[in-house]
Formats: structure tokens, C-alpha cells, sequence
């Protein structure tokens, strides 16, 4: 599947997954906002949870907005896009492991490939990063469980019940 970043330009270029899967050539980079149209973005605002049924809505492939989490808000309030948002998971990466739904971009396009059938993709972006593996290891039941629910809404009742065990 083709994976797209829109890049802002305000993360720390060492510590970046996006410029990193880049590097690798595991994703194209854009500055181009009307590049972002006709693909569904992963956002953590959108009200509507990523799940299987979305493989008809991907069209030209998955986006991911690298930007810093300071500023993520205002970045993804100024273009109207076809987003998704993804269910309770929980980072590996070293600047905010163990924190519910505060992914990194390879992390949130790993996530978003498992749920959309596309596991061996997911294995290969991660394959780059020494804690990638971390990612799915923690995840591995919730991931498992989204990506066998038949929409949005199931995706939304199986993420309450780990946000119920989370507490
Ligand atoms: C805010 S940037 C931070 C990138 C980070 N600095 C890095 O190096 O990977 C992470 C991006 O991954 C996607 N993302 C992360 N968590 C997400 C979630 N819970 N739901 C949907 N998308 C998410 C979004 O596109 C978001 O803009």
C-alpha cells in the first residue's frame, strides 16, 4: 500500500520515524496539502475510528501528517481531509512509550496496515527500527481483535473495553 507524509518540518530530524522510513524508501514526503486529497489520513482528531472497512475507502494509499505533537491540532485543522482515527494502542517508541494512542508516524501507519489486512508491510516498516517489534508485541491482542471487527462501530466497542481495563 502507498504510504504518504506530509512533513511540517517541526520534528527533530534524528528522532523522526517519517524521515526515516523516507531514508529507507518505505514512504514518499510531501509539503503539499492538495497531495493529502484522494488518500485517508491518519489523524488523531478525527472522530471516526480506522477498521477493515476502510480498505474501500484508502484510495491512492495511507497519509500520516509528521509534525510535532505541540503543534498537531492546528497542523490537522486546517485542511478538510478524509481521515481516521486509530484505537487505544499503545506506543514503543523510546519519546513516549507506554502511552496510549500517542503513536509515531511508522507506528500509526504499522497499526493502520495490520488492521487493513496488510500485516507484512507493517513488519517490514517497523523492521527498520530497533523497538519496532516492541510495537506489535504490546499490541498484539488489541491489533488482532480491530483488525477481525467488521466496522468502525465494533472497532469502537472492542477499544472501550481496553480503555475500561486501562483505568
Ligand atoms: C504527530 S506526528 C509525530 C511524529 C513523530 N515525531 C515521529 O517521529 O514519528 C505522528 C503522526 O502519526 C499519526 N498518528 C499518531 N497517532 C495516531 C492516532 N492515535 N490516530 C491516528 N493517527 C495517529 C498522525 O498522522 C500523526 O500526525
Amino acid at each position: 500500500m502507498d504510504l504518504l507524509i506530509y512533513t511540517a518540518d517541526q520534528c527533530d530530524p534524528k528522532r523522526c520515524t517519517g524521515r526515516k522510513m523516507v531514508r529507507f524508501g518505505l514512504a514518499r514526503t510531501t509539503k503539499r496539502y492538495n497531495r493529502l486529497r484522494g488518500r485517508l489520513v491518519l489523524s488523531p482528531f478525527s472522530e471516526r475510528a480506522l477498521s477493515p472497512a476502510d480498505r474501500s475507502e484508502v484510495g491512492r494509499g495511507l497519509a500520516a501528517l509528521d509534525c510535532s505533537w505541540a503543534h498537531a491540532e492546528e497542523v490537522f485543522g486546517t485542511v478538510r481531509l478524509k481521515a481516521r482515527a486509530l484505537p487505544f494502542l499503545v506506543a514503543a517508541n523510546p519519546v513516549n512509550f507506554g502511552k496510549p494512542f500517542k503513536l509515531s508516524t511508522v507506528e500509526a501507519f504499522a497499526a493502520a496496515l495490520v488492521i487493513l489486512g496488510e500485516r507484512p508491510q507493517a513488519e517490514e516498516i517497523l523492521a527498520k527500527f530497533s523497538w519496532g517489534h516492541v510495537f506489535l508485541e504490546l499490541n498484539q491482542e488489541p491489533l488482532a481483535e480491530y483488525a477481525a471487527a467488521r466496522d468502525s462501530r465494533e472497532v469502537v466497542a472492542i477499544q472501550a473495553e481496553y480503555l475500561s481495563q486501562d483505568i
